[in-house]
C-alpha cells in the first residue's frame, strides 16, 4: 500500500464520531490500512490535540461498546492523529494543513460538512496549493438538493479533481449485505434465471427506521425523507435490484447499468402522483418502549406547522424490457415500528395450478439487508398428513449471514468504503452521472406533489406510517411484507 494522509474536514461532527473514527479504528487493528497512516482531524474547536482525542474517546466509549479500544489500542491510535484547528470557509486558514501535507504520499480528504461547504472547500484547497501530488476527495450525500444543486457541486469537483480522484458517498453500497446483491443475483444461475417480469410479480423495498431525525430538525426540514433516503439510499437498492449484469466489476460498467435504470424510471407527474405516491409525518407515540415527541415537537423546531415528510411510500415503475408490468413498491420512513431494511421479491403465481383452488403460495425471496441479516426463500412443500394427501404449506429456507454465530461482526460500511477509496477503488461510489438522473426523477416527483398539494399525512411514531401506504399496495391486491 501507498502512503496515505488522511485529511477529515468536520473531524468533530455527528458522522466523524459515530462512524469514521470507529471504522478506521477498526481497520487499522485488524492491519489493513498502512502502518504509517496519518490522520489530520480538522474542525473549528481552538483545541489541543490531546483535549480533541479525549472527547472522542468518550464518544467512542459511549457508542462502540464491547469493541471499544482499550488503553494500549487506544494509545496506538492516537499515534496517527494530528488535530488541525481551522474554519473552512476561509482561505487563510488552510497554510496549517499545507504545512502538514506530504507531496510524496496520497491525500485523501473527506468532507463530513454540511454539503454547502462542498464547493468551497475544494476551491480553497486548490487556492491553497494543497492540491499537488496524488489527491482524492471523498464526499458525503447528499450531493446537492436538487439536479441543479447537484450539478453545481459536481462542476465546481470537475475544476479541481479529475473524475477518477472523486469519491461520492453512499454509504447503504458499503454494507455487506448490500454488496451480496450482486453475488445473489450474478453468482446463482437458479436465481438469475428467474429475475424477470415473466417470472417476478412485484418487488418491495423497505428501509425503516426507528430514529428520529435526532437533533437534525433545521437541516431535515429542508430535504425531507424524499431527498434525505429515496434520492439516495432508496434508488441504488432498486439499482441493484433492477439492473443488467455489468460486464465486469469495474465502476464504469457498474455505474452505465446503474444509469440505464434510473433513466427507464417512469416520471410520475401531476396527473399520476396521486396513485403512485403517499407522504407521511410522525406524531409523538411509542418507539422501542420509550414515549417520543411528534415531527413538530423535536428539539431545534421553531415552526408551527411544516409540510416535510418523515415517510415516503412510492409506486414505481421501470419501463424495460425486464421489468415490464412489474411494480416496485418502495417505502421509507422515520419512527417506524421497527428498524428493518429489506428488499422483498414476490414471485408469480404458476400459470396452471395441479393442486387445486386455494393451493397456490407464490414463492418469495427475502433479502434481509439490516438488521437479522440474511435471505429467505418461501418455498411451497407437502405437509405429512394421511388424512389430507394434498396438504401443502410453507417452508422456509433460511441463510443467516451470520451462520449462527451472533457475536460474530459485520464490518460497519464505512470501513469498507474508506479501505476502497485508499486503495483507489470506486466501484462501490456513485457516479456523477446516476446522481443527477436520481435528482431528475426525484425533482419530477417533488414538483407532481407539490403540483397536487400531495400532503403529508399523520402517522404515529411506531407505526408503519399512514393507512394511505397500505391502501397504495392493497388496492393492486398486494400487501406490505410486515
Ligand atoms: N450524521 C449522519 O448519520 C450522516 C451524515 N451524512 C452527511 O455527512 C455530513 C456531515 O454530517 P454530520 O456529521 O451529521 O454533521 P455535523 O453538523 O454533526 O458536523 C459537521 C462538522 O462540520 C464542521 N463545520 C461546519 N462548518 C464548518 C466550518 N466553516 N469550518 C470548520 N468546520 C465546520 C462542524 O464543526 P463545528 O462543530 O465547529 O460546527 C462539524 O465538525 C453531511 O453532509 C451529512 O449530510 C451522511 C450520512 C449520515
Ligand atoms: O444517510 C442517512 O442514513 C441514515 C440511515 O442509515 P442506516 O445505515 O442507519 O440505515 C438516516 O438515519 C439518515 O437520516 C440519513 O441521512
Amino acid at each position: 500500500m501507498q502512503p496515505v494522509d488522511l485529511v477529515i474536514f468536520g473531524a468533530s461532527g455527528d458522522l466523524s464520531a459515530r462512524k469514521l473514527f470507529p471504522a478506521l479504528f477498526q481497520l487499522l487493528k485488524a492491519g489493513l490500512l498502512p502502518e504509517d497512516l496519518r490522520i489530520a482531524a480538522i474542525a473549528r474547536d481552538e483545541v489541543s490535540k490531546e483535549a480533541f482525542l479525549e472527547v472522542l474517546r468518550e464518544r467512542f466509549t459511549s457508542r462502540m461498546g464491547e469493541y471499544a479500544p482499550d488503553d494500549d489500542e487506544w494509545q496506538r491510535y492516537s499515534e496517527h492523529f494530528a488535530y488541525i484547528a481551522a474554519d473552512f470557509s476561509v482561505i487563510d486558514q488552510y497554510s496549517a494543513l499545507k504545512d502538514w501535507l506530504d507531496d510524496a504520499r496520497i491525500s485523501l480528504f473527506y468532507l463530513a460538512t454540511p454539503p454547502s461547504l462542498f464547493a468551497p472547500i475544494c476551491s480553497n484547497l486548490d487556492e491553497a496549493n494543497c492540491l499537488t501530488g496524488d489527491c482524492r476527495i471523498v464526499l458525503e450525500k447528499p450531493i446537492g438538493e436538487s439536479l441543479e444543486t447537484s450539478r453545481h457541486v459536481n462542476n465546481t469537483l470537475a475544476k479541481h479533481f479529475d473524475e477518477s480522484s472523486i469519491y461520492r458517498i453512499d454509504h447503504y453500497l458499503g454494507k455487506e449485505t448490500v454488496q451480496n446483491l450482486l453475488v445473489l443475483r450474478f453468482a446463482n444461475r437458479f436465481i438469475n434465471s428467474q429475475w424477470d417480469h415473466s417470472c417476478i410479480d412485484h418487488v418491495q423495498i423497505t428501509v425503516a427506521e426507528t430514529v428520529g431525525i435526532e437533533g437534525r430538525w433545521s437541516y431535515y426540514d429542508n430535504v425531507g425523507q424524499m431527498r434525505d433516503m429515496v434520492q439516495n439510499h432508496l434508488m441504488q437498492l432498486l439499482c441493484l435490484v433492477a439492473m443488467e449484469p455489468p460486464n465486469s466489476l469495474d465502476a464504469e460498467s457498474i455505474r452505465d447499468e446503474k444509469v440505464k435504470i434510473v433513466k427507464a424510471l417512469r416520471t410520475i407527474d401531476a396527473s399520476t402522483v396521486d396513485e403512485h405516491l403517499v407522504r407521511g409525518q410522525y406524531s409523538r407515540g411509542w418507539s422501542v418502549g420509550n414515549a417520543v415527541p411528534g415531527y413538530l415537537e423535536e428539539p431545534g423546531c421553531k415552526a408551527s406547522t411544516s409540510n416535510t415528510e418523515t415517510f415516503v411510500a412510492i409506486k414505481a415503475h421501470i419501463d424495460n424490457w425486464r421489468w415490464a408490468g412489474v411494480p416496485f413498491y418502495l417505502r421509507t420512513g422515520k419512527r417506524m415500528a421497527e428498524k428493518v431494511t429489506e428488499i422483498i421479491i414476490h414471485y408469480k403465481e404458476l400459470p396452471h395450478n395441479i393442486f387445486g383452488r386455494g393451493r397456490n403460495f407464490p414463492n418469495a425471496l427475502i433479502i434481509r439487508l439490516q438488521p437479522d441479516e440474511g435471505i429467505e426463500m418461501a418455498m411451497v412443500s407437502k405437509r405429512q398428513s394421511l388424512k389430507d394427501k394434498l396438504a401443502l404449506q410453507t417452508h422456509t429456507l433460511n441463510f443467516d449471514f451470520r451462520d449462527g454465530d451472533e457475536s460474530e461482526r459485520i464490518p460497519d460500511a464505512y470501513e469498507r468504503l474508506f479501505l476502497d477509496a485508499i486503495n483507489g477503488d470506486q466501484s462501490l461510489f456513485v457516479g456523477r452521472e446516476e446522481i443527477e438522473e436520481s435528482w431528475r426523477w426525484v425533482d419530477g416527483l417533488i414538483k407532481a406533489s407539490e403540483a397536487q398539494s400531495v400532503d403529508a399525512k399523520s402517522y404515529h411514531a411506531g407505526s408503519w406510517g399512514p393507512a394511505k401506504a397500505e391502501i397504495l399496495i392493497e388496492k393492486d391486491g398486494r400487501s406490505w411484507h410486515v
